[in-house]
């Protein structure tokens, strides 16, 4: 069977990322964009990681980071993967990866005139300039570096790439089904839809969240591909 992997992003408190845990996520994102409301400082990380059970994934994600800003997050606590979502180049993500020893994640903000062949050729490259690049992270293109809720148009996703990314934005226990059913991601990500308000989770929320997943997880494993429907 099918297993889309689930994160949950921009954990804050250490009562969100037992929900998290407790729900099935596979991943959990920590947020260290002073700007963001979801924005934990290194410290404050140390302190969440080490609530973190074995083999869930912790996700740093910066914007614009120098090499020393992630070091010191890697340095607090335990991150398995960076997530870059700013306008870092491939050379960039490439050294500061290589630097720190971590596989990193391209977060690519689609636009309504973004090209099936944008995409690609940005897998390309990055897979090109770096064995620690893990992949694209797909999210809206608005005006936040990220965390917005809002959803871009998944039909823009060459369906050759879709099992290879992680669909992000704007995804909500109401369009769950639609996303794994539809798109086939290899994961899903989440930050607004499973919050009371930014930066606090709704454990409900997550468990609702997780469970639309697995439940459309075992359609997409007795159904054939679906055409999309947006
Ligand atoms: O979540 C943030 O506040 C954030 C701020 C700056 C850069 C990235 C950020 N989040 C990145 C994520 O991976 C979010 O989960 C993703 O953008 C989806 O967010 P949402 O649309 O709210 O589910």
């Amino acid at each position: 069977m099918h297993r889309t992997r689930i994160k949950i992003c921009g954990i804050t408190r250490e009562q969100d990322l037992h929900a998290a845990v407790d729900a099935g996520a596979d991943a959990l994102g920590f947020v260290f964009y002073p700007k963001s409301p979801r924005y934990v400082t290194p410290e404050q990380f140390a302190l969440l990681a080490r609530a973190l059970p074995p083999y869930v994934s912790s996700v740093a994600l910066f914007v614009n980071p120098t090499l020393a800003e992630v070091e010191a997050v890697v340095r607090a606590g335990q991150v398995s993967l960076i997530q870059f979502h700013g306008d870092e180049t491939a050379g960039q993500c490439a050294a500061i990866a290589q630097q720190a020893g971590r596989p990193f994640v391209r977060a690519y903000r689609v636009k309504p005139d973004t090209a099936a062949s944008d995409l690609l050729s940005c897998e390309l490259a990055y897979r090109a300039a770096s064995p620690w690049f893990s992949g694209l992270l797909l999210d809206a293109y608005v005006d936040a570096y990220g965390g917005a809720g809002k959803v871009f148009d998944w039909s823009l996703i060459p369906k050759e790439l879709a099992p290879r990314v992680v669909l992000s934005g704007g995804l909500s226990v109401q369009n769950a089904t639609d996303a794994v059913v539809h798109v086939r991601p290899f994961a899903v990500d989440i930050s607004s839809g499973v919050e009371e308000s930014k930066g606090i989770k709704d454990a409900r929320k997550i468990a609702a969240f997780v469970a639309a997943v697995r439940a459309a997880d075992a359609i997409t494993t007795s159904e054939p591909h679906h055409e999309r429907s947006t």
